[in-house]
């Protein structure tokens, strides 16, 4: 990410809108947003939602209290569909609320005013939209806010906003208390796997990143034609994402179709990235998913990437290499800064890391 953009392309990205002027002059849909995957025409046909995603109550993973019967859905949830919902993680719902309420909030405030916290070319922190890498590529239906959370010496406070007052003390608390369920998480995946219970976190690291991707997704009147966010997989060792707690969108692509994911209001969803399906040597999955868009409601979601400190290797456990099942992964190092370069070029960047 830290080349610097050629001069066409810099150019196209001051000229992007935002999504969100768009969606309300637009009569005329810019042509960059058409996406022209195999489904392209055809974006809103009905689906069916997947009831097996597991519901995986966290206080039960976590010794004395932990159930075999628990640590088998985290397991048969990530390496089956890639992602769990999980509840009775330590957060009230009325605090989920305050997540989700700042974040509607700042996507509320005048355009202005959210222009304070632009992204600047090349960044990635910051309020803005897609960052254009090709003068090819489709654009997403979505406006974002995207911010390094931690650690905390890590932030770029010139990003957050001032604006819902209670936005930095609400994201600061939202951050510790992921923090300590990455830890959990990792944990338990471990010990599901029948493995020493520190491998994965080992990996990962004391001071790994975590980034917030605010989503914002204005109604959109081709939801034909246009996705929300194109098909991809995360980057990240996991991701934490708090859903709209009333508007459908997000679908996970499974044995090459399409299934909706359900909202569970008080949960959050759980997905294996990149980082986690290379260290279980391909286990556990990271899901192919993207976002739809919907002709009248806006949909807001929080994402939380968690991401391996930068100089950690990560590679396949040993005890999951065997002569059934062979190394599947590369170890790699800094896979953040190899996942763009893939992603820029239109492949799965998680190929790079392939034997
Ligand atoms: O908004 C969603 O439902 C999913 C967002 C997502 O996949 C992402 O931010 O990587
Ligand atoms: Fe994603």
């Amino acid at each position: 990410m830290d080349e610097s953009p050629t001069p066409v392309i810099a150019e196209l990205e001051v000229l992007a809108k935002s999504v969100q002027e768009l969606s309300l002059k637009s009569e005329k849909l810019p042509e960059n947003f058409i996406y022209r995957g195999c489904d392209g025409g055809l974006l809103d046909a009905p689906l069916p939602v997947v009831h097996e995603i597991p519901v995986v109550d966290l206080s039960l993973l976590t010794p004395p209290s932990e159930t075999i019967e628990e640590l088998e859905k985290l397991q048969s949830g990530l390496s089956s569909w890639g992602c769990i919902q999980v509840v009775n993680h330590g957060m009230t719902s009325s605090f989920l609320d305050q997540v989700r309420q700042i974040t509607k909030q700042f996507f509320e405030l005048p355009m202005e005013e959210k222009k304070k916290y632009s992204r600047e070319i090349g960044d990635i922190e910051g309020y803005g939209n897609d960052m254009i890498l090709s003068e090819h590529q489709t654009l997403d239906w979505t406006d974002r806010l995207y911010l390094t959370i931690y650690p905390e010496d890590h932030r770029r406070f010139k990003f957050w906003p001032e604006n819902p007052k209670a936005f930095s003390e609400v994201l600061k608390e939202y951050t510790e208390k992921i923090r300590k369920l990455t830890e959990v998480i990792f944990k338990a995946m471990a010990r599901s796997l029948n493995l020493e219970e520190d491998c994965f976190w080992n990996q990962y690291g004391e001071r790994a990143i975590m980034n917030a991707r605010f989503n914002y997704y204005p109604p959109c009147p081709w939801p034909d034609l246009v996705l929300g966010i194109k098909p991809h997989a995360d980057g990240s060792a996991i991701t934490f994402l708090l859903q709209d707690n009333e508007v459908e969108g997000l679908q996970i692509c499974k044995d090459n179709q399409w299934f909706k994911v359900p909202i569970v209001p008080h949960a959050l969803l759980v997905n294996v990235g990149d980082q986690v399906e290379i260290m279980s040597n391909g286990i556990l999955k990271s899901p192919v998913h993207r976002v739809v868009t919907n002709s009248e409601k806006e949909r807001s979601t929080v994402a939380v990437f968690c991401i391996p400190e930068p100089e950690k290797e990560i590679g396949p456990i040993d005890k999951l290499v065997n002569e059934s099942r062979p190394r599947l992964y590369k170890t790699v190092k800094s896979y953040v800064e190899i996942y763009f370069e893939h992603y820029q070029q239109g492949k799965r960047p998680i190929d790079a890391a392939k034997i």
